[in-house]
């Protein structure tokens, strides 16, 4: 790489106190007026206000905030199309950025000639262009559309021309403003391939994304923006943890989210029907589903579900068999999840997480048994999900969600909703 940071844990990127104002005027004489007296009534809006950071080489970082908090402001000043109003960030090598997708390009040239003017943007000359060009034009998949002017593209098409253009050169350090969020899923598929191809060979990338199961499972760490200042920042898992905490409590009722905040009190009667923080909306864990054509969930066989509506399961193991179609010849993932009946989360399991890939029946058929032996649950009304998953595991095909409710009864006394692994000494 360029700039000297060879070593694996080189730091790439530094964000030193970062501060963003924007200018709002209340007319556009006003703003006139600014420029060329350098005097005019403003009012200032703060985006950011001292934010500091540093990324390491290889490291992929998640950007995640509400609505407003600033993380495409953020992104635009690391890519160096803003410039911040205080502070400073240092850079190393050569950084691309994807940013407002397709809006770098001219809209009266055609895809193909689009190609050679943002190339020349982001340092690619035109003999390496010409060299590039075949990979990039399969890459994007747009066929004849590659001659039409970019301003008859729909936004998905610019997205693929764009991300395939910005990827065609491993930089050392990648942006990318909500990328995945657009196109489809066979589309999002190559890129995530590509991002982790990259991870792999050490660039690092600066993502910013609404969608919490990308975060995770590209990230290492994440930066929680919130009204323009860093909340968290640190590794993944914790800082995601915090804000899906901060976005229910949002979410919720006010009186749910007073009581979160309130010191725990105990509650008389079943764990299990107890109302709780967070019990808001039920939301699957995994991003929304992207249908496949083959792909898909056969079936999902509960063992020993006796009687009853809900049924009662009988005996102590919870025993799931789920047998599914996969995509082609690709080995497919599936993920399993339960609830208590109101929706609140207890667990949720998924074979790519575990290294424990579902067994071929042939023809394209695939099956997990997933036992819970001697189920750690309180009496009480539970509902559970299945999830078909592609190989890497970033795209669900297909989920059952809460399809199944059933009552369990524990057969030991036990207070509470689980009885977790522990240990008395
Ligand atoms: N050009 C601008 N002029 C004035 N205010 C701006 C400008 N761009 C952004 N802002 C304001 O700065 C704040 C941060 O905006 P920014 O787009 O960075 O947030 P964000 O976290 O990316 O939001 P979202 O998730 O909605 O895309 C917002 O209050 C926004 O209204």
């Amino acid at each position: 790489m360029n700039g000297g940071a060879g070593a694996a844990d080189a730091v790439v990127l530094r964000a030193c106190g970062l501060g963003k104002e924007y200018r709002l005027y209340d007319s556009p004489r006003q703003r006139l007026k600014a420029l060329l007296t350098g005097r005019a009534q403003h009012r200032s809006h703060w985006a950011l206000r001292d934010v500091s950071f540093e990324l390491r080489r290889g490291q992929c970082i998640g950007v995640i905030g509400d609505n407003g908090a600033g993380k495409s402001s953020l992104l635009k000043l690391l890519a160096g199309t803003l410039q911040p109003t205080q502070g400073r960030i240092e850079r190393q090598g050569r950084i691309t950025a994807i940013l407002e997708l397709g809006a770098g390009f001219h809209p009266d040239f055609s895809g193909r000639d689009n190609l050679y003017f943002g190339g020349s943007m982001i340092g690619i000359s035109h003999e390496e262009m010409a060299r590039l060009e075949p990979e990039i034009v399969a890459f994007a998949g747009l066929g004849e559309a590659m001659s039409r002017p970019v301003k008859t593209y729909s936004s998905g098409m610019a997205v693929r021309l764009a991300f395939a253009l910005v990827t065609a050169v491993q930089p050392d350090v990648l942006i990318i403003d909500e990328a995945l969020a657009v196109g489809d899923q066979h589309f999002q598929k190559k890129c995530v391939e590509r991002i982790t191809a990259f991870k792999k060979n050490g660039c690092t990338i600066l993502f910013c994304s609404h969608s919490p199961y990308h975060i995770r499972t590209l990230c290492d760490v994440a930066l929680w923006l919130d009204g323009g200042q860093v909340k968290e920042f640190g590794p993944t898992e914790p800082v995601l943890g915090a804000y899906e905490m901060h976005t229910r409590l949002r979410n919720a009722p006010p009186e749910e989210a007073e009581a979160a905040k309130a010191p725990a009190k105990a509650v008389e009667g079943n764990a299990a029907d107890a109302p709780s923080a967070g019990s808001a909306p039920p939301a699957s864990p995994y991003p929304p589903p992207q249908p496949d054509a083959s792909a898909r969930i056969i079936s999902v066989d509960i063992a020993n579900l006796g009687e009853g509506e809900p049924p009662l399961l009988q005996g102590r193991d919870l025993v799931a068999t789920i047998t599914v179609r996969g995509h082609g010849q690709e080995r497919p993932n599936v993920g399993f999840m339960i609830e208590q009946s109101r929706g609140v989360g207890i667990t949720s399991l998924a074979t790519h997480e575990e290294g424990a890939a579902p067994q071929p029946l042939g023809d394209g058929l695939w099956r997990s048994v997933l036992t819970f032996p001697d189920l750690p649950l309180h009496s009480g009304e539970y509902v559970v999900s299945a999830f078909l998953f592609d190989a890497s595991g970033l795209v669900v095909y297909e989920q059952w969600f809460q399809f199944l409710h059933f009552r369990f009864v524990t057969p030991t006394l036990m207070p509470g909703l689980v009885r977790l692994p522990h240990r008395w000494e």
